[in-house]
């Protein structure tokens, strides 16, 4: 097979998406809070908008880096960024969930996420989805720009010129391509595989509104930017 080389445009684009990526993380660790204590329903659901809402910052902090993103139209940057945060949080939680722990926490993990207050008919979705990305073992480079391409996505509501978010896109998985086959060489399908958990998160993050509105206790209260960037109340 020829050999694959990344130019060196494609290696100073890499480095800046993932330098991005590490700078804008949500500070504190919800995983280490979570295997700390058992929450109550309204607790959990505190900490999951907190989480969700610093989410929404560091992600438009992230965007900002993503070269040429700043130079879309206006308004087709926030249709990128509303169309995207349910998918960054559902991929960023199951980055978290994937992370190599002590043995034994994973499962206190997800014991404690199960009785985090979300409905149960979620649950299988969810874990499956937390799974299929940790049998990925991605390295933090195509994490990064996993994340990026989620942004870029042309066929988000509202998003005009859809040509330029595609360029765009377009030069980002040709950086994940290569990626792929330098740090997965004996995988032949493995690009692929990687873009398929894209379908499985979009599917999932239909679920979100219903997720969150259905969680086990009375009253939601939500913060005012996740009333603007999530479908609800
Ligand atoms: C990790 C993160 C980073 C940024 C933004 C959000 C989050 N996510 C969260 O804080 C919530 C917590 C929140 C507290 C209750 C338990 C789940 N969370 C969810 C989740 C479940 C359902 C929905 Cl609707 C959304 C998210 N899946 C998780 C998997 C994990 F391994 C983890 F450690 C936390 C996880």
């Amino acid at each position: 097979r020829e050999k694959v080389e990344m130019t060196k445009e494609q290696r100073a684009l890499m480095k800046a998406i993932v330098d991005a990526y590490n700078r804008h993380q949500i500070p504190q660790d919800v995983a280490k809070k979570l295997l700390q204590e058992q929450y109550s329903a309204e607790e959990n659901f505190l900490l999951l908008t907190e989480m969700a809402t610093s989410q929404v910052q560091v992600l438009v902090e992230f965007t900002k880096n993503i070269p040429g993103f700043l130079s879309l139209d206006r308004e087709d940057q926030i249709a990128l960024l509303k169309g995207s945060t349910v998918e960054a949080m559902f991929l960023r939680s199951a980055q978290v969930f994937s992370r190599k722990m002590p043995n034994g926490h994973t499962v206190v993990l997800e014991e404690r996420i199960r009785k985090s207050g979300i409905p149960d008919e979620f649950m299988t979705p969810m874990f499956n989805f937390y799974k299929s990305i940790g049998e990925l073992h991605m390295v933090q480079e195509e994490q990064a720009i996993l994340t990026a391409i989620t942004i870029l996505m042309p066929d988000r509501p509202y998003v005009k010129d859809h040509q330029a978010v595609e360029r765009l896109q377009e030069t980002m998985l040709n950086v994940l391509r290569k990626l792929c086959v330098l740090q997965h060489p004996q995988e032949q399908q493995y690009f692929a595989r990687l873009l398929g958990r894209l379908t499985e998160l979009r599917t999932l993050s239909h679920y979100h509104a219903e997720m969150l509105t259905s969680w086990k206790m009375n009253d939601h209260k939500f913060t005012p930017l996740l009333c603007e960037i999530w479908d609800v109340q």
